[in-house]
């Protein structure tokens, strides 16, 4: 595993208004890793994701991309770093078809017309090089795809745009166990090839099923980031629920960043 971050977040305030939404958050992000974010609702999961991907301005704190400081100011900054976001409603188009989907406000043009052809073959070894077989015809309509069929080619498009960093906003939600089991395989295989992955998820079985890694958020602060194998399902509740966990082997009074410390932790 790689030892150094690709995305470090550190002390990201934001507020709406009067209301404090994140206060002093730090996430560390590695290349080849899954990191899980969790957190209760409105814990400030999809708040940080916003501020990552250049949809919020932030109003203190750092982000570095491999190790510069960088300034998000847009989703399209956000792009440039390789920095995608999977949202799990709004990913795709129920009226287009896969390839149509897939490059959506990026089309490959030659002279004026579309280029069909080379699209189509991007989208094809985009999802092979996924060992993506589920999908029949990648000129099938979105709408005629299962929800697992659907979150592939989302995190294919993802893919296909040679993110970096693939921020996947509760992948398995809505979907049954089989498809929930492919969709986790994905997931890991897209870190097995080198990408970062942060997965928001509620579900703690699919956490422990893929994360090397688990950034916690409680009331709009960092709990802990700390290694999926040094962490029980029962410590990462208390986390969740009451912003820390006594058998961390954390000092009591410690700030929460001292997680960074415990055993396996980059140095
Ligand atoms: N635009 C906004 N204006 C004011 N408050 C906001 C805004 N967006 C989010 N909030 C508040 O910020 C807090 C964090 O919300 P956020 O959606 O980031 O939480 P979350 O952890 O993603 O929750 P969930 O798991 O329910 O999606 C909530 O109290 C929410 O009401």
């Amino acid at each position: 595993m790689a030892a150094k971050p690709l995305l470090e977040l550190r002390g990201i305030d934001k507020s709406f208004g009067p209301v404090r939404v994140l206060h002093d958050v730090s996430l560390s992000v590695y290349p080849g890793e899954v990191t899980a974010l969790v957190g209760d609702n409105g814990a400030g999961k999809s708040t940080l994701v916003k501020c990552i991907s250049g949809i919020y301005p932030i109003d203190a704190g750092t982000v570095t991309f491999e190790g510069r400081e960088v300034a998000v100011h847009s989703p399209r900054d956000a792009a440039e770093l390789g920095i995608e976001v999977v949202y799990q409603d709004l990913a795709l188009c129920d009226n287009l078809d896969i390839v149509q989907n897939m490059f959506l406000g990026r089309e490959i043009r030659r002279g004026i017309a579309l280029d069909e052809p080379a699209m189509e073959r991007l989208a094809g070894e985009t999802l092979a090089s996924l060992s993506v077989r589920s999908v029949n015809s990648l000129r099938q309509l979105v709408s005629s795809l299962s929800g697992g069929e659907r979150q592939t080619v989302a995190i294919a498009k993802a893919v296909l745009w040679n993110s970096r960093i693939v921020i996947l906003d509760e992948p398995t939600a809505a979907l049954g166990v089989a498809q929930t089991t492919h969709v986790l395989e994905l997931v890991r295989r897209l870190a097995d090839n080198g990408l970062s992955v942060v997965l928001i998820s509620h579900n703690m079985n699919d956490v422990f099923a893929v994360a090397d890694r688990i950034a916690a958020l409680y009331l709009g602060r960092t709990a802990a980031q700390v290694r999926a194998s040094d962490v029980t399902h029962a410590q990462v509740v208390e986390l969740i629920t009451i912003g820390r966990s006594g058998n961390l082997g954390l000092p009591p009074e410690a700030p929460n960043d001292f997680a960074d410390l415990l055993p396996g932790a980059p140095r």
